[in-house]
């Protein structure tokens, strides 16, 4: 079958009428001399049909003599579609591509007769399509990537800019780190680039310096004869002749680059409007650019912040030791920066050194503590760093003075990048980290940076590393010197064997008497009564059914000789009165028999035996007062929580878990009543706990089924034990008081050195003569409540309230007495200055300047040492029933005594004998 053409060449097609040719302005091209013209000038050619168009067919003419052009084109205008097939079928796209660039240009030239309108509807479709094209495409993915290169980018643009202005060529000039010009990509081969490089920003040289210089973009159609630029475009061309130069600036105002775009002759000299496209179009390039970079050290400093967290986490999560936080801070490093070996020296200042321990030999499994490396702080790259605090990013090290090469001898590493950075703690340079050789080129600025905020967080880690190598060993300090502290604080084995072989008695007569004096039994046989009590209240408690029984001698014998020895040696809470206390208990538990569980009674008498553990003589107050760490550790209740802690260290020692019989749900139960009973021994809780559990009685609505009620008696069965001593009969009493008044002068004397003044009076022994009416404010306040509300809901502790009534009165007597004298001492007084102001009338005598702040305090029934600690305690504290609207208590019309309390001192359980 004959190809189209040729069936083409056998039909002769006359040529279309009333096509004119139309004449456009005409160039001659100085490089081939050939013409050119918008339009075809040949009279023969169809409208639109270039020269160059003519040309070529007249070469097809010439091969086929038989066919004129005119035939052809009539062939085409008759035959579309034969045109269509044969373009899709044999024209390279590339071509096609040609002809719809000429097309438009040729479109472009006309438009210097259009109006600005439709230059503007053109200019935006050559825009269109540019950001169509695929160029555009190619631009955006370039920026999206975060590691685009900004010259790749800057072409992208600049081949745009041209393609949306129909430029013959373009450049693209960019400015190096020496501010200095450059060429970064040119668009026609035919260019000829005399050096890469254009050298200065400067005007009167290139076009590209001149707008570099200037940073105003420049449109010009005489090239040549430009005296701002005589070189004109910055790469020769011997065809440009009009030019429009953008500058690409950055955000700062500083140029970044220049975008040439150039038009040979022949072509349409740009117009003012496209240098407006091309300025436009790079402005908004520029601003992208930005953005782009913007996104890019975004993108860049979140890596760092996951990579910092990622080390942070690493680091501080599993701190080991000082090596192992060493080893991770440098194997991150190396991640960080991509180098071959780090290294971390440490700083000693002593010796002025700089030390390692760990040595990075590029070997995995040699990567632990080895021999150190020690050297002085003037030396090589590190020492320079560690003593002047410089960041030091060295690309030939063996050029640089300050490398020490020695290292390199011994290990025959060749270092060539160095990056050395100190590293700070609180201001002092602690230690040096080096990266050595770069894997891909030298350390750069970014690394720098980078290394420069992975430094701080290596101080950080470096300091708690440190601490926690601190901390690690004062545990172990700790931890030998409790080792100590327990064998001593604990029995030995000699006690223990003397208290096994006294037996326990099967039966001791009078000791469920309340007036019973536990004080009477000497130190050395209490360990016995309590074993004898002890076991008692153990029996209570032994499974009926499998008639197991849960007491185990040694550990109770081991456990109250331990007891005993961890009272310490103060006049009042010591031994006796831990067993005094532990004695009331025994009684209440027995006398009211099957009110409490066998649990209960084991935990409340065990509490009472440990409730003052390791009692210093002193008030929570004075503890708070004098900063003691025990304070610093309990805020509250600061004794009574150290009392507890400290009974279950001893029931933690080998050979005094006097519960191990207990089941694990039991023993949770115990240690928990426990702690509830000897934080009640605090007054500070006593009086919302009373206070509680009056109201309960009061409305006859306590109910042994209810634990918390049960737990608010055994509270303030607690304080009536505590203050046993206030219900024995009077001549124990009183030797009591002096005992607990010993205790107190000495706190107060302690006060008066260290503050200045008694924060107490009842503390101050100078005020011993306020003693019986402060007696009466504490049986009144504290004590009578206390012992009412237990009688009342436990009627067999009645003698409490009786014995306490009885001693209230006898203080009563000695503070009505000692009131007597005081008003009769104040009216001599009185007398005496009467007599005094009747001689001298005119004399005043200046007011008495207190002493100390204390004075000033008017000393009330309610002044107890308690009341001091829970004023100081932020706990609620309920003084209500100290008020008019609770009746005293009868103390019958007996008035009289003679007893004056100093005077009977026969100091029971004074000193050292009586605190073991
Ligand atoms: N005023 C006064 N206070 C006492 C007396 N006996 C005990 N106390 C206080 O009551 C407190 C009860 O708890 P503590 O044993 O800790 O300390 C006790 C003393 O502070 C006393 O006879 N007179």
């Amino acid at each position: 079958m004959s190809s189209p053409v040729r069936q083409m060449t056998h039909r002769r097609l006359p040529p279309l009428p009333g096509v004119a040719p139309h004449r456009r302005q005409m160039q001659r091209s100085p490089a081939s001399d050939m013409v050119i013209t918008g339009v075809t000038c040949n009279p023969g050619l169809a409208p639109h049909h270039s020269t160059r168009s003519v040309h070529s067919s007249s070469t097809m003419y010439a091969r086929s003599p038989d066919l004129q052009p005119d035939t052809v084109t009539q062939f085409l205008f008759d035959n579309p579609d034969f045109l269509d097939t044969f373009v899709s079928q044999h024209v390279h796209e590339d071509r096609i591509r040609q002809w719809s660039q000429r097309k438009h240009r040729v479109q472009g030239h006309n438009a210097v007769t259009l109006t600005n309108g439709d230059l503007f509807k053109d200019q935006r479709s050559n825009w269109k399509n540019c950001v169509q094209s695929k160029k555009w495409r190619i631009l955006q993915d370039l920026t999206k990537d975060n590691t685009t290169n900004k010259a790749r980018v800057f072409t992208e643009l600049a081949a745009c800019a041209a393609e949306s202005v129909n430029a013959d060529g373009h450049n693209l000039y960019l400015v190096d780190d020496q501010n200095q010009l450059f060429l970064a990509s040119k668009s026609s081969k035919n260019q000829r680039a005399p050096s890469a490089c254009l050298g200065r920003i400067e005007p009167r040289t290139s076009l590209p310096a001149y707008v570099a210089f200037t940073k105003e973009s420049v449109l010009t159609n005489s090239l040549l004869g430009d005296p701002r630029f005589p070189l004109g475009l910055g790469v020769e061309s011997d065809r440009g002749v009009s030019a429009i130069a953008v500058p690409l600036l950055h955000g700062n105002n500083a140029i970044l680059g220049v975008v040439e775009l150039y038009r040979n002759y022949g072509s349409v000299p740009f117009s003012p409007e496209e240098e407006e496209v091309a300025d436009m179009m790079l402005v908004w390039a520029d601003i992208c650019m930005e953005y782009v970079e913007m996104y890019n050290s975004m993108m860049k400093q979140r890596k760092l912040n996951d990579f910092l967290l990622a080390v942070t986490k690493s680091i501080f999560q599993d701190i080991v030791s000082m090596d192992t936080v060493i080893m991770k801070i440098m194997n991150y490093a190396k991640k960080l920066v991509i180098a071959d070996r780090a290294s971390l020296f440490l700083v000693d200042t002593k010796s002025s050194e700089l030390y390692a321990r760990i040595f990075d030999t590029g070997r995995v499994e040699e990567h632990i503590p080895q021999k150190e490396i020690r050297f002085p702080m003037d030396r090589g790259v590190a020492g320079h760093v560690a003593s002047s605090g410089e960041v030091l990013n060295i690309a030939d090290a063996y050029t640089d003075s300050r490398f020490n090469r020695d290292v390199d001898l011994q290990t025959g590493y060749r270092t060539k990048s160095i990056l050395c950075m100190p590293i700070y703690n609180r201001g002092n340079i602690i230690g040096v980290v080096q990266m050595v050789n770069k894997i891909d080129g030298v350390f750069t600025k970014a690394d720098e940076e980078s290394f420069e905020t992975f430094a701080i967080y290596c101080g950080l880690a470096l300091h708690h590393a440190k601490l926690y190598d601190k901390i690690r060993r004062s545990e172990q300090k700790y931890r030998v010197a409790v080792e100590v502290l327990s064998y001593h604080s604990q029995c030995n084995d000699e006690e223990y064997l003397v208290t096994k072989q006294v037996p326990i008695p099967s039966d001791i007569p009078d000791i469920l008497d309340y007036d019973y004096s536990p004080w009477a039994i000497d130190n050395d046989h209490k360990p016995v009564y309590v074993l004898y009590m002890m076991r008692d209240i153990f029996k209570m408690h032994s499974h009926k059914n499998k008639n197991e029984e849960r007491f185990d001698l040694d550990d109770m014998i081991r456990f109250t000789l331990t007891v005993r020895k961890n009272y310490r040696n103060v006049p009042y809470h010591n031994w006796a009165h831990a067993f005094s206390v532990a004695h009331a208990m025994f009684t209440v538990i027995k006398t009211s028999q099957h009110r409490f569980t066998p649990i209960e009674c084991l935990a409340l008498y065990v509490a009472c035996l440990c409730h003052d553990l390791d009692h210093r003589g002193k008030t929570n107050a004075f503890m708070v007062k004098s900063a003691s760490p025990l304070a610093a550790i309990y805020s509250t209740s600061t004794m009574e929580h150290h009392h507890f802690n400290h009974t279950v260290t001893i029931l933690q020692n080998e050979g005094h878990n006097i519960f191990k019989h207990l089941t694990s749900a039991e023993y949770k139960q115990i240690l928990s009543d426990i702690r509830h009973c000897i934080l009640a021994t605090d007054l500070a809780l006593f009086f919302s706990n009373r206070s509680r559990l009056q109201d309960i009685a009061d409305k006859g609505e306590f109910s042994w089924e209810s634990a918390e009620h049960r737990r608010l008696v055994m509270a303030n069965s607690m304080t009536a034990a505590d203050l046993c001593s206030m219900y024995k009969p009077w001549n124990l009493q009183v030797q009591l008081v002096d005992v607990i008044m010993e205790e107190f002068w000495q706190q107060g004397d302690q006060e008066k050195v260290k503050i200045g003044y008694v924060q107490n009076p009842i503390m101050d022994r100078d005020k011993v003569n306020e003693l019986p009416e402060s007696q009466v404010g504490f049986l009144v306040g504290i004590c009578l409540p206390c012992y009412e509300v237990m009688a009342q809901i436990l009627p067999e502790t009645k003698p409490m309230v009786n014995g306490a009534v009885a001693n209230l009165k006898k203080w009563r007597e000695l503070a009505d007495k000692e009131a007597r004298e005081k008003e009769k001492e104040n009216e001599e007084k009185e007398k005496e200055k009467q007599t005094d102001e009747n001689q001298d009338e005119v004399i005043e005598e200046p007011p008495v300047k207190t002493e100390n702040p204390s004075d000033d305090v008017k000393v009330t029934s309610e002044m107890t040492p308690s009341s001091v600690d829970y004023a100081i305690d932020d706990s609620a504290s309920d003084t209500s029933f100290l008020a008019a609207d609770k009746p005293l208590p009868d103390l019958g019309s007996d008035r009289t005594s003679n007893i004056s309390v100093p005077s009977e001192k026969t100091v029971l359980s004074s000193k050292s004998d009586e605190s073991r």
